[in-house]
């Protein structure tokens, strides 16, 4: 008896109970639990338990490569022993539409039964056959050994050597009976067991055990190697009812419907024709399941379709491979590039092979497009940098957007527009209605005439076809009317600037029907696509063909496939029967741009950049020309008139020789030939300027 050490008053009229006996704790209840709650939890800490979960994955695994591996030798011998297999790909062949190798597994089948039936007849006859040759060859070898026998004794004199080889015969069969006895002894006791492991083995070959057996390494698929049960399986498991039940009749021979699968870039690339009865479209809007079915992400599977019927061309990433960077750009890396319009290509990036992605610029107008921040400027003036490696080409840039993207211009570019006001929006349709009147003098010189190239970039477009704002004579810049300025525009560059080299380029954020109307869309010859949100947007950034090719820029991740575009155009290798390619840009920052772009002006003598165009009627035509020269020595005539059309288009965009010969009439600073050239010397404009009579600045426009 004892009292309780915490109340100190309750009296226990027992002895303190043996510690496995004590009171249960609050809440458990103090009847004998049934047996089946103690097994299920005993059980369920054992099976929770990772190692016991482990170690019963391995039983059951072993075990399957046995049951897995029986199967399969099973099925060998009755492959060879029957025409299942013939048959087998017979049905893949029908399944698959492949007509002529249905009816050449047909003839195969046919053959074999032939033969098997041949066989089996000859089997008939073969046990009398056997039994006869028995008979004679047992004769045959008694006969032997009397007469071996006849012969040793008559050597011998001793008619007891008579029976000796026969007797020494048997005995040698006695003796070989024994060993034989003893053999199959062992070979019954471990034979069993040698089976086992070669069925074992043949199974774990084959990794016949269930995926969830494997160690949880193994079990984890992704990433995995892609191989053609790989694809085959994630085909199979797409969810299209067709495909799956063709596969699953091709059984094995499922893996006929693909290519090699062969190493492409930092991935792999594989076509599979699908059997007939599934179209391409089915599996192409399934990408993310295949992807997931392949252990990739959804970005890391690219789904096209080349020029073979009912064929769709996977590409598969190496997993995380697209998110690594790939190197920097050979603008940046090589300080003797040199560019050539009309010949050279820009080297833009790589696309997903890791094949160099360049693009051929030449006469052709451009439009990049994408959601913000994608690295849709850093494109553009990527391209715009290689160019300004051509000292022929002349740039007039306008970035609507205005914080210093295209800063790097100044200096090499003849126009340099940067801001994002109606203000800014005005000059950059002055600016582009000026490329219009340049390629009109251009398209009324005599046929045969050279232009050099002159690019109108735009960047942030969107901004001009946005832009509320009237002319004088109540005309929108914005819009996409037939007074619309900024529309007009661009639209007289689409339709007839190629011929003559004057080529718009727009950089356009985010497209709606609104900021980026469908004739303009449709105008440039090339189209690219950053991230972008839907489908229909990625339409009309790169048009129907190209998104029914497979072109996919709304299945690029914002943010994470920065610089990554999908380019619909024919300055660019694309594989044959593709309509898109999709490329990996080389990211060149502000500061490199800077770099190249002094490259690019050490190449030219210098360009005065003009921030603010002249539009007034009020103009002063020799100040003009001595702004235009710049710092050169002396500046060729038509580069003269070439830069007061980009100052000032209205004023001076019609300008010929006539007219600046006539202005600079009598004041000292006339064209001369230099070099076989015509020419106006910097020098001489100064001296004019400074020299002539008081008020005779600002003239009309000529
Ligand atoms: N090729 C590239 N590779 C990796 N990152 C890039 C690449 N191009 C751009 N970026 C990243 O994306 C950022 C945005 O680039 P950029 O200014 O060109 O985008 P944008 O689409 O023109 O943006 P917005 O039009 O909204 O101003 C850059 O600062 C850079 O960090």
């Amino acid at each position: 008896m004892t009292t309780n050490g915490t109340g100190g008053n309750i009296v226990h009229l027992f002895k303190d109970p043996p510690p496995e006996q004590a009171a249960p704790a609050a809440g458990v209840p103090s009847r004998p639990e049934r047996l089946w709650v103690r097994s299920g939890r005993v059980v369920r800490t054992v099976v929770g338990h990772e190692r016991a979960m482990g170690a019963g994955r391995a039983v059951v695994r072993h075990g399957m490569y046995v049951i897995g591996g029986g199967r399969i030798v099973v099925r060998r011998v009755w492959d060879s022993r029957t025409a299942a297999r013939y048959e087998r790909m017979l049905r893949a062949a029908e399944a698959a539409g492949n007509h002529d190798a249905a009816v050449a597994w047909e003839e195969r089948g046919a053959r074999f039964r032939a033969a098997r039936h041949r066989r089996r007849m000859d089997l008939l006859t073969a046990p009398v056959q056997a039994a006869k040759s028995a008979a004679a060859g047992a004769g045959a070898t008694v006969g032997a050994l009397l007469l071996l026998g006849v012969v040793m004794a008559l050597a011998s004199e001793d008619f007891t050597e008579l029976g000796t080889p026969l007797m020494a015969a048997i005995e040698l069969v006695n003796g070989l009976l024994f060993v034989a006895s003893i053999v199959w002894g062992i070979g019954v006791l471990i034979g069993p067991w040698a089976a086992v492991a070669g069925l074992w083995a043949v199974g774990r070959r084959r990794q016949a055990a269930p995926n969830w057996t494997l160690p949880a390494r193994e079990r984890d698929d992704a990433g995995a190697p892609i191989t053609p049960s790989v694809v085959v399986t994630a085909l199979r498991d797409l969810g299209i009812p067709t495909l799956r039940k063709a596969i699953k009749e091709m059984g094995d021979a499922g893996a006929a419907m693909l290519s090699p699968i062969v190493l492409a870039g930092c991935g792999v690339e594989v076509d599979a024709t699908l059997p007939s009865g599934v179209s391409t479209i089915e599996v192409q809007n399934r990408r993310r399941k295949l992807a997931e079915n392949l252990g990739r992400h959804e970005h890391e599977v690219f789904i096209t379709i080349p020029t073979a019927a009912r064929t769709v061309r996977l590409w598969i990433a190496d997993s995380g491979a697209l998110d690594e960077p790939i190197g920097p750009s050979p603008l940046v890396t090589d300080p003797d590039l040199k560019a050539n319009y009309k010949t050279g290509r820009a080297p833009w990036g790589q696309d997903l092979r890791g094949d160099a992605a360049a693009l051929s610029l030449y006469q052709r107008h451009l439009l990049v497009t994408g959601l913000s921040n994608q690295g849709k400027t850093a494109a553009l003036r990527a391209l715009a940098l290689w160019l300004a490696l051509d000292p022929s080409v002349e740039f007039r840039i306008a970035d609507l957007k205005g914080v210093g993207d295209w800063g790097m211009f100044d200096g090499l570019a003849s126009v340099l527009i940067q801001g994002p006001t109606d203000d800014h929006v005005i000059e950059a349709t002055e600016m582009v209605e000026g490329g219009v009147a340049e390629m009109e003098r251009r398209l009324q010189a005599p046929p045969g005439t050279v232009h050099p190239p002159l690019i109108l970039v735009v960047d942030e477009a969107q901004m001009a076809f946005m832009c509320p704002a009237l002319d004088g004579e109540k005309r929108p810049y914005g819009g996409s009317k037939a007074t619309s300025r900024y529309f007009m525009a661009a639209r007289k560059i689409h339709n007839q600037g190629r011929a003559v080299n004057v080529m718009l380029w727009q950089g356009t954020q985010d497209p709606t029907d609104q900021n980026l109307p469908k004739l303009v869309r449709e105008g440039a010859h090339t189209r690219a696509s950053l991230a972008l949100g839907t489908e229909s947007q990625a339409r009309m950034a790169l048009g129907d063909k190209a998104v029914d090719g497979g072109a996919a820029p709304h299945l690029l991740r914002q943010g994470l496939d920065k610089g990554t575009l999908v380019v619909a155009s024919d300055g660019i290798e694309v594989p044959a029967g593709q309509a898109s390619l999709t490329v990996r840009t080389h990211y060149i920052s502000t500061d490199d741009a800077g770099e190249v772009a002094t490259r690019a002006k050490a190449m030219r003598d210098g360009v005065t950049t003009v921030h603010v165009l002249d539009t007034g009627q009020q103009h002063d035509p020799l100040a003009d020309i001595a702004a235009v020269i710049g710092t050169a020595p002396r500046l060729l005539t038509q580069d003269v008139l070439k830069r007061l059309a980009a100052r000032n288009a209205k004023a001076y965009g019609h300008w010929s020789f006539g007219d600046l010969t006539r202005v600079l009439e009598g004041t000292g600073a006339e064209p001369y030939k230099s070099d076989g050239r015509m020419v106006i010397g910097r020098d001489r404009i100064a001296h004019a300027l400074t020299n002539r009579p008081e008020g005779d600045a600002g003239t009309a426009a000529g």
